[in-house]
């Protein structure tokens, strides 16, 4: 763990299950490989990774069965490890390549920026060679101008010990807001491919192994299960998913299972398989592959667990890789000046925890405190304006105490800035902030609303109930799960707030997830967690008459990110208006603004 790293707690553990195939899974780190510096139940770091992993391959040569390694993408942006150096990543390639990853794919987050793309095709591919797999990503070489595949559309092969035959693809999700120098093929159309296609036709392996940035629950996820089901009637078929930053499994079929494992290096997912034959000519035609048996556990990233299921301790844990990839973290966040002390956060802020609108939560505190005081103009100061974010563009919680450099970038990973439309009738734009928020049929297919939100909303809402309040109101509901089909209950702090079930008293608060296996997945036992709703997009209302409320006319001030939405709001509210019609409000990113705000504000001793 990183000096000065919470310490983390003794808890109840469940064990680990160890089958012929088992598997380690990271997905959604988003750069956070130095770990939850704040928060004990997560304070390991990527060195400790390392030194896990090689423990859990020696102990995996000991039972002579196998373990593979697989990272599932968005590896980028989201941490100031990451994100505070020029250019960006400038020491996160070289600590996260110490990790022997044995399947790796690209997340969306690779390719939102021209630059960041550039690096996974010139340095991420070529650390991990054959073991990255691009199944649906294609990289366009400014050198050459030529469209080529961004690594290997799929692998193949054979296990350590066991000498299983594996067939691995790579895909993501149907991500359309990438940067110009790479195309995501829709996954829906890959899977007719030729090249897919032939795969299925010719490869008999003893186990197909799919990873993917793409949710377990997405269509996507079903779509490629039943391409390779319809040819390999009796196939185990093992998926790795990512994206909605949930923790999750999914049975698909007796044979077919999947693991998906959360989010900034919280979780690192296990899974063991069972039941995986040779695979013989005749086994299509008999049916006698059995059952596979699925095991997983969402291990908390911490020493105390990490310990526990290897047996070890203090001195014996460390492996010599491990330790030296803690070093380089710790030389980085030193060298990036990431503990530097902005200001004192009063309260902690959160992003799901506490109901909005409310004291507590993060979007009462943008919309009321700090977005009327950033998003400000000398020209324009008198002019009355709504200021619009998406809630998904604040990411992190807040804790009561130092706000440091790399919370900014925890809490506000984004490069985005401030637009707007001058002068829109008031009785046009107040309109806007329901309609996004409604998610109405105003919006074609592409522009899901949902993709202004965070991304555990993605999970959330088709998968737990969004319950009336306590006070009867449908405001701030709260997630309460749904059944087995559910995704899960995320994050903790330290004290237990909950009205689903009575907390054990010295448990930590954290994620009590309930998947397609049931109720015991955590590694760790924690005290459940109350999960709020937030809106797709919070406003404020600033310099409106004291009057009435209502000017004629406002300035609408946008997150960029926000434009693709807020135009046909805009059309549909009965207001003409077109991307040529937006200008930019000033060059400063919402990162940099809110940095500002907090040392002002937030100035006093902690
Ligand atoms: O510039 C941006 C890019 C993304 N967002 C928000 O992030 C989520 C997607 O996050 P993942 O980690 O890829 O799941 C997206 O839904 C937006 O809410 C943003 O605000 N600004």
């Amino acid at each position: 763990a990183q000096p000065g790293a919470a310490q983390p707690v003794a808890a109840p553990m469940r064990e680990l299950s160890w089958g012929q195939l088992n598997f380690l899974h990271t997905t959604d780190s988003h750069g956070w490989l130095g770990g939850h510096l704040q928060e004990p139940q997560y304070s390991a770091d990527w060195g400790d990774y390392v030194s896990f992993a090689e423990h859990m391959r020696r102990k995996a040569d000991e039972k002579g069965v196998d373990l593979i390694v697989i990272d599932t993408g968005d590896r980028v942006e989201g941490n100031g490890l990451y994100d505070a150096s020029s250019p960006k990543g400038l020491f996160t390639y070289d600590i996260f390549r110490e990790q022997t990853i044995d399947v790796l794919c690209s997340g969306n987050h690779e390719l939102y920026k021209a630059d960041a793309a550039d690096r996974e095709h010139n340095t991420t591919v070529p650390n991990f060679k054959e073991n990255y797999i691009a199944s649906n990503l294609d990289y366009l070489d400014d050198n050459t101008g030529v469209l080529v595949p961004m690594a290997q559309r799929y692998r193949k092969f054979r296990t350590k010990n066991l000498g299983l035959e594996i067939v691995t693809f790579g895909f993501l999700f149907n991500f359309d807001k990438n940067a110009n120098n790479t195309v995501v093929q829709r996954v829906e159309d890959t899977i007719r491919e030729e090249w897919f296609q032939k795969v299925l036709r010719e490869e008999k392996p003893d186990v197909f192994v799919v990873t993917g940035h793409v949710g377990l629950r997405m269509p996507e996820s079903r779509a490629i299960f039943e391409a390779i089901r319809k040819q390999h009637w009796f196939a185990p078929i093992l998926f790795f998913g990512g994206h909605v930053h949930v923790r999750d499994a999914r049975r698909f079929d007796d044979k077919s299972y999947g693991i998906a494992s959360g989010r900034y290096m919280e979780t690192i997912g296990w899974a063991s398989v069972d039941g995986i034959g040779k695979r013989t000519e005749d086994d299509e035609v008999a049916g006698v592959r059995g059952s596979v048996s699925f095991s997983r556990r969402y291990i908390d990233n911490n020493l105390y667990g990490l310990y526990h299921h290897t047996g070890l301790n203090e001195s014996t844990f460390p492996t010599p890789r491990g330790q030296g990839v803690s070093e380089m973290i710790d030389r980085a966040r030193v060298s990036l000046g990431l503990d530097y002390k902005l200001g004192c956060a009063p309260r902690d802020l959160w992003v799901s925890r506490a109901k909005y609108p409310g004291e507590g939560s993060m979007y009462t505190w943008i919309e009321n405190e700090v977005l009327p005081d950033v998003v400000v103009r000398q020209d324009r100061k008198d002019k009355p304006r709504l200021i619009i974010t998406n809630t998904g563009a604040l990411r992190f919680d807040i804790f009561k105490g130092p706000f440091t450099k790399d919370n900014t970038y925890l809490v506000f990973p984004f490069t985005s800035k401030f637009r707007y439309i001058p002068d829109v009738p008031y009785q046009v734009a107040k309109k806007v902030l329901p309609l996004i928020n409604r998610a109405g049929p105003v919006f074609q297919a592409s522009l899901d609303t949902q993709f202004l939100n965070v991304p555990e909303a993605m999970a959330s809402k088709k998968y737990f109930v969004a319950t009336d309040d306590e006070d009867g109101s449908d405001e701030g509901s709260f997630f309460e799960l749904k059944g087995p089909e559910s995704a899960q209950r995320p994050l903790g702090g330290v004290e237990a707030e909950t009205a689903m079930s009575v907390p054990t008293p010295q448990l930590l608060a954290g994620y009590t997830t309930e998947d397609d296996m049931g109720t015991d997945g955590d590694d760790t036992e924690r005290s459940p967690i109350k999960m709020y709703a937030v809106p797709n997009c919070v406003q404020a209302e600033v310099g409106f008459p004291e009057e009435d409320g209502r000017p004629d006319k406002v300035d609408l001030v946008f997150i960029d990110f926000t434009q693709p939405w807020i135009i046909p709001a805009l059309k549909f509210s009965g207001g003409d208006y077109s991307d040529a019609d937006v200008e930019q409000w000033d060059h400063e990113t919402l990162t940099y603004k809110v940095g500002e705000w907090i040392r002002k504000n937030w100035d006093g001793d902690c």
